[in-house]
């Protein structure tokens, strides 16, 4: 579920009032998503999402947020544009929420990627770093080593039920970790952070739009090619897919050649991408009341992923080198 606030229908024609999209003809929850309360707006000229946003996405960083999709749109990059109310603004208060309206994508989101669909997004996410370049504003990323640590104490004496011995590998792996990514100097700029196959939609076998940007930060590119490769390149049976694998990384590295640096870290940065999945959702996982109608992802998952960057010596264990 992600309606988490109710729109009454004047308050929503209040709201409209101060934009140039013509009048509400139907306004409907989105079910899919699980940070912000999203509609699906249909007005007399166009449709549009209109966003609520929760408790989850910090006020000051919206204008990170909304500006990079206006930078990134502008550039190119098929992703949700802001739409701009009357008075040029394109963020305003909807039922004591802050409240955007975004360009509607068509496109629908795959459930079992091929490497086909994964070189698409190698060559979308080259894209996307491509035209983030010179975007003014920073955004630190919050669920870097910092957040991790800051997770793991959240964590730390209930992981064991989760699974025995979790407690005592999240520690050795942010004992790792945290030396390891400080040792990195790699290249960086705007990030997505959370590029998901839900996150990414397709018409046919061609990417058609990339949603989602609420986690997007400035990091290094890697570690965003390392969450994807994560979130992409293993089969709902946990094992990883080298044709994926293959097929992602290559894809990207067509568009943006990565450099020597890059590619020794990828085992580390796919470790650093796993145990950030692994932490958010075993917090949410221990945190989210029984019976909360908010979908809790498995972070058991994240641990087997874990796993499996532990034993890889180099990008080769990937099923890529560089050509
Ligand atoms: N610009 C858009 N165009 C079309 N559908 C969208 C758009 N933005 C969001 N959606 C729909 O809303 C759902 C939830 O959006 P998302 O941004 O992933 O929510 P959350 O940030 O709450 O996780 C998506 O799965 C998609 O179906
Ligand atoms: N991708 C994250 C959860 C965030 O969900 P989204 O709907 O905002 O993409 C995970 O899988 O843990």
């Amino acid at each position: 579920m992600a309606v988490y606030t109710e729109v009454p229908d004047e308050d929503l024609a209040a709201f409209l009032a101060a934009y140039d999209v013509g009048e509400a003809v139907s306004f409907k929850g989105i079910a899919e998503g699980v940070e912000n309360s999203n509609y699906l707006l249909v007005t007399t000229t166009d449709r549009f999402i209109l966003t609520l946003y929760e408790k989850r996405v910090e006020r000051g960083d919206l204008p990170f947020f909304l500006g990079l999709l206006e930078h990134l749109s502008a550039r190119g990059l098929t992703c949700p544009q802001p739409v701009k109310a009357r008075d040029g603004s394109v963020l305003k208060e909807l039922c004591g929420r802050p409240a955007a309206m975004v360009t509607f994508l068509d496109g629908v989101w795959v459930r079992r990627p091929t490497p086909e669909h994964c070189a698409e997004l190698g060559h979308a996410l080259a894209a996307l770093h491509e035209a983030g370049r010179g975007f003014p504003l920073k955004r630190p990323n919050a669920l870097s080593v910092d957040g991790w640590l800051a997770l793991a104490a959240t964590a730390r004496g209930r992981s064991d039920a989760v699974t025995p011995g979790l407690d005592a590998l999240i520690a050795q792996e942010l004992d790792h970790l945290a030396p390891a990514f400080a040792g990195l100097d790699l290249p960086s700029g705007v990030i997505h952070a959370d590029l998901f196959p839900n996150n990414v939609f397709f018409l046919g076998d061609r990417l058609s739009g990339l949603i989602d940007f609420y986690f997007a930060c400035d990091d290094a590119y890697a570690y965003d090619l390392a969450i994807c490769l994560n979130a992409w390149c293993f089969d709902p049976d946990g094992g990883y897919d080298p044709a994926k694998g293959a097929a992602l990384l290559a894809a990207y590295h067509a568009a943006r050649p990565l450099s020597e640096a890059e590619i020794a870290a990828f085992p580390t940065l796919a470790r650093g991408a796993a145990i950030r999945f692994l932490l958010t959702r075993l917090v949410d996982w221990l945190d989210t009341p029984p019976g909360a109608m908010v979908q809790k992802l498995d972070p058991l998952e994240y641990l087997a992923k874990l796993r499996f960057h532990q034993q890889a010596e180099s990008v080769a264990a990937y099923g890529w080198t560089a050509p």
